[in-house]
């Protein structure tokens, strides 16, 4: 017998390796969790920046979730990105009636500046995926997007976190601070409680797929059963030494290092 959790990721690829389905891989597997892939679109990317995406179809996109959910039974999964109304509406339709964590990373625009999904998705988004969520991860962007409010301190960031729950029907708000100032300080509103994630700010450039590795590690620790301010904790320690640890690769924003959990023996 070799049972371990099982999560699934539903988002696009990265062929040097550092953010979407390849960063959400590594991290499940250094979280002892058997990791499974849907693809949405494929990415020319790297350190630098965007170069072009295709986008998988809807029949495909909806074959593979099907593949998955017919065949391995799993206990969270999320999605990053989802790069159209037509693909968004494909995943609703195959995880609508799951009874599995679904953790959103909202993924919008790339630490360089390219944009990832159509702006006129970003409405579709907000009123049939959000309902559906455990969580979702906005960092500072995304959360103005969403909530269609400035953010600029902390108490924005809070009140942001308890709207997109009270007002848009998300299950828990992490609104993430790693675009802020000084502290890398983040927010979980769980619907009850406000929680607070404060770690110092890491003085590096390499930040390519934080937020892809970032819930991943929450989707993981949920696989394993932890309920979310526990699972977000371990995360953000998980992100916080994937961080420290980052790797000098490429001319531009380099990845962060998923295996750092070892270095900093990260319980
Ligand atoms: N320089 C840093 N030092 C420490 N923690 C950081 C730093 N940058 C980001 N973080 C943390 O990393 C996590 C990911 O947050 P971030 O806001 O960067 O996500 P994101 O913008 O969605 O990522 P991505 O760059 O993949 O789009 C958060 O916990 C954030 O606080
Ligand atoms: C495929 C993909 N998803 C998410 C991000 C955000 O970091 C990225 N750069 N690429």
């Amino acid at each position: 017998m070799n049972q371990v959790p099982a999560a699934l990721t539903i988002a696009g690829t990265d062929p040097s390796g550092g953010a979407g389905v390849q960063a959400d891989l590594k991290t499940f597997q250094e979280l002892k969790t058997y990791g499974m892939s849907v693809i949405t679109s494929v990415v020319a990317q790297n350190t630098t920046g965007v170069q072009d995406a295709e986008h998988m179809s809807v029949p495909m996109i909806k074959q593979q979730l099907g593949s998955v959910i017919s065949d391995i039974p799993f206990q969270a999964f999320k999605t990053g990105m989802l790069a159209n109304i037509e693909i968004m509406d494909a995943v609703a339709e195959k995880i609508s009636g799951l009874d599995i964590p679904y953790i959103m990373d909202p993924v919008m625009v790339t630490t360089s500046g390219h944009t990832l999904i159509a702006e006129d998705s970003r409405a579709y988004l907000r009123k049939n995926l959000l309902p559906m969520t455990a969580l979702v991860t906005p960092n500072i962007l995304e959360t103005e997007v969403i909530t269609g409010e400035t953010i600029k301190t902390p108490e924005d960031m809070q009140q942001a976190a308890k709207q997109i729950v009270h007002q848009f029907g998300a299950g828990a708000a992490l609104v993430k601070g790693g675009h802020m100032a000084d502290e890398a300080v983040d927010f979980l509103y769980d619907g009850e409680k406000l929680h607070t994630f404060s770690t110092e700010r890491i003085d590096t450039t390499n930040t390519h797929g934080t937020g892809c590795t970032y819930s991943a590690a929450i989707a993981a620790y949920v696989s394993h059963g932890y309920k979310l301010p526990d699972a977000v904790r371990k995360a953000k320690d998980f992100i916080t030494a994937a961080i420290r640890h980052s790797f000098s690769v490429g001319q531009g924003s380099g990845p962060t290092n998923q295996w750092a959990h070892r270095i900093e023996r990260v319980k």
